[in-house]
């Protein structure tokens, strides 16, 4: 295998299990189909038939199947692609039918919590590696995904302690096939994280745009029709999935409270520079955004 993600010889799976088929778990499919290295088969299981009926027509999965643990019987590699909040129902459904040796992984944005309900319906002969591609848009469902979603973009694991490390290493494969760098922690950094990288841009996100929508309706006209500004930016990622932006904040709880708090702190003390006019303080935090921003395009992650 080339670092580019080139396919080279066998498949790294038979048989390829996807629970959940969105935006993340239809991009896998994709992925799998346009490279042939990723699995021999894959199969598909979602919660609604309508999803399912979509991805017949898509026709981006060998087999589609309307019942997880159906689904899962012979698979080699499971994926859990389903909002975060749905883990441990889902388990408790398939943990039965898993097939010795298989391995379990999931792409859940929070890593405590599926450690905390995921690990203890654990068969002894299933290994379970945890990851997050850290590549996603506003959108969701399975129209939504595509094959390149993950080139370029980071891929965390947090194989819990004594994790099997043949099983680690092929989770690992598996993203640098999806064309992703794979960086390794434990759950607990990795919800610190993201929480401030990615939970509270959203929290706030969400936020503003709640504030502006509270203005009285004339200013709200004029917020609507002048939004070509920051304004903006913040609409595109707060027109991000419901059900999925719940589960999130729900289940990292603690370190989005934490951020939060952080974030509240330093926002008033900006506000504080304003009210005072203190320049200086003023200037200081638009440099260091300025100097964030220009390392993130430095690390092409922009
Ligand atoms: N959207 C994003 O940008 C990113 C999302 N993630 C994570 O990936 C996971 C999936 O997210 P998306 O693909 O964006 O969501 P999505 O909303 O596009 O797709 C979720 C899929 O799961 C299905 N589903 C919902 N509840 C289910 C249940 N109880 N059982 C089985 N299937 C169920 C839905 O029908 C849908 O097909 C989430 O855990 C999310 O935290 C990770 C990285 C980026
Ligand atoms: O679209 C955006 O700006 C995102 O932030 C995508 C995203 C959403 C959730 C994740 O866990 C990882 C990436």
């Amino acid at each position: 295998m080339s670092d580019s993600g080139e396919p080279s010889g066998a498949p790294l799976f038979e048989r390829l299990c996807l629970l959940g088929i969105g935006l993340i778990g239809s991009s896998l499919a994709r992925r799998a189909r346009e490279h042939g290295g990723l699995a021999r088969t894959v199969v598909v299981s979602s919660r609604t038939e309508a999803t399912l009926a979509r991805v017949r027509e898509l026709g981006i999965a060998d087999v589609v199947e309307a019942d997880p643990a159906e689904a899962v019987r012979g698979a080699d590699c499971v994926i859990l692609c389903a909002p975060v909040g749905a883990n441990a129902a889902l388990m408790r459904r398939i943990a039965p039918h898993l097939a010795p040796g298989c391995i379990l992984s999931d792409v859940g944005s929070t890593k405590g919590s599926v450690l905390r309900d995921v690990q203890p319906l654990l068969p002894g002969d299933v290994h379970f590696v945890p990851a997050h591609p850290m590549a996603g848009t506003e959108f969701s469902g399975p129209d939504a995904g595509f094959a390149t979603l993950f080139e370029g973009r980071y891929c965390i694991l947090t194989p819990p302690p004594g994790a099997d490390p043949a099983a680690v290493e092929k989770v690992r494969e598996f993203w640098r096939r999806c064309g992703s760098m794979v960086e390794s922690m434990d759950a607990a950094t990795h919800d610190k994280v993201v929480a401030i990288v990615s939970h509270l841009p959203h929290l706030i996100a969400f936020t503003i745009c709640g504030t502006a929508d509270d203005l009285a309706a004339e200013t709200r006209e004029a917020v609507l029709k002048f939004a070509a500004s920051g304004f903006r930016d913040f609409t595109r990622i707060a027109s991000s999935d419901v059900d999925m932006w719940r589960d999130v904040f729900l289940n990292n709880r603690e370190a989005l409270l934490e951020m939060l708090a952080r974030f509240s702190e330093d926002a008033h003390a900006l506000g504080r520079a304003v009210r005072w006019g203190q320049a200086d303080f003023i200037e200081d935090r638009i440099r260091r955004g300025r100097k964030i921003r220009r390392s993130l395009i430095e690390r092409r992650q922009a």
